[in-house]
């Protein structure tokens, strides 16, 4: 048994903890195949703001493939996981994210997601360079490819003439959008002694347009409900969940005046 001083739990002092809360059985899926895809996602837009993606044409393998080169990545020793840092805002990070101070029980990898990929620094794929950044990049590319698609189905869902209205701005090469890995580091010592779960990536609002999020079968991902409840999103594997970020809240509303 390993007991922790109260000088040895110091830096950890930051880190929040947060009781565990029962699984939401209730977010809304979609399958990108269905014809009625349109209306369904506006629909969780509306009541949620949140939705899990199915059929989403995503190869498995791409998934796999890039969860245990990352896996890898996160499993080196820290001094060269560091190499890869910091993040200036992309790179390896530790426990600091982002611009404000934010602290979590979180190492994450922030990458962007242009094709001048090649420009990342290429610390970030260390072990096996090439392997690890073709599979980023064939993994961005489905990615892209599949939100392409739900950004599309969004702006024929709210009948905007040119479907392209959302996706052109991913679809650009000067989009700031962004990869990132996120890896949740198990601590049971500290878990114990607090006696809640550690929180990894704190409570925030997402700025984009939409985020893409998947899990590799773990629980954690909690969302907050309209009324204020937060529950917690269940295991999944092979679905992707999609959270509306505030730029397109932000449009959502605009739409919703102006057609009302
Ligand atoms: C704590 C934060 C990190 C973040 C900016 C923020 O203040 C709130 C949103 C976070 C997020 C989530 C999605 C992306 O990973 C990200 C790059 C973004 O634009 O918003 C991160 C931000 C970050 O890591 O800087
Ligand atoms: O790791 C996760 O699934 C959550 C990360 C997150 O909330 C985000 O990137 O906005």
């Amino acid at each position: 048994m390993v007991v922790l001083s109260q000088l040895a739990l110091e830096p950890f002092s930051v880190i929040k903890t947060c009781k565990p809360i029962g699984l939401f059985s209730e977010i809304p899926v979609i399958d990108l195949t269905d014809p009625h895809a349109k209306t369904l996602i506006i629909k969780a837009c509306e009541e949620f703001g949140f939705f899990k993606l199915v059929n989403h044409g995503v190869p498995m393998e791409a998934m796999t493939k890039l969860e245990a080169l990352a896996t890898n990545f996160f499993n080196l020793p820290q001094p060269e996981k560091d190499k890869a840092g910091p993040p200036n805002p992309f790179g390896y990070g530790n426990k600091k994210i982002g611009p404000n101070g934010d602290v979590g029980w979180v190492e994450y990898l922030l990458l962007n997601t242009n094709p001048q990929i090649s420009s990342q620094k290429t610390s970030i794929f260390q072990e096996n360079p090439q392997i690890f950044r073709s599979a980023v990049e064939d993994y961005i590319l489905a990615v892209k490819r599949m939100a392409f698609e739900v950004l599309e189905l969004m702006a024929d869902g709210l009948e905007i003439e040119s479907r392209n209205v959302f996706s052109r701005l991913l679809r650009d090469d000067k989009s700031d959008s962004c990869f990132r890995l996120n890896h949740y580091p198990p601590c049971s010592e500290l878990q114990a002694l607090s006696g809640g779960n550690l929180i990894g990536f704190g409570e925030h609002t997402d700025p984009q347009i939409i985020s893409v999020l998947r899990s590799n079968n773990t629980s954690g991902l909690q969302i907050c409900l309209k009324e204020g409840t937060w529950v917690s999103v269940p295991p999944d594997q092979t679905s992707f969940f999609i959270n509306v970020g505030d730029a397109l809240q932000v449009c959502l509303l605009c739409v919703f005046i102006l057609f009302s």
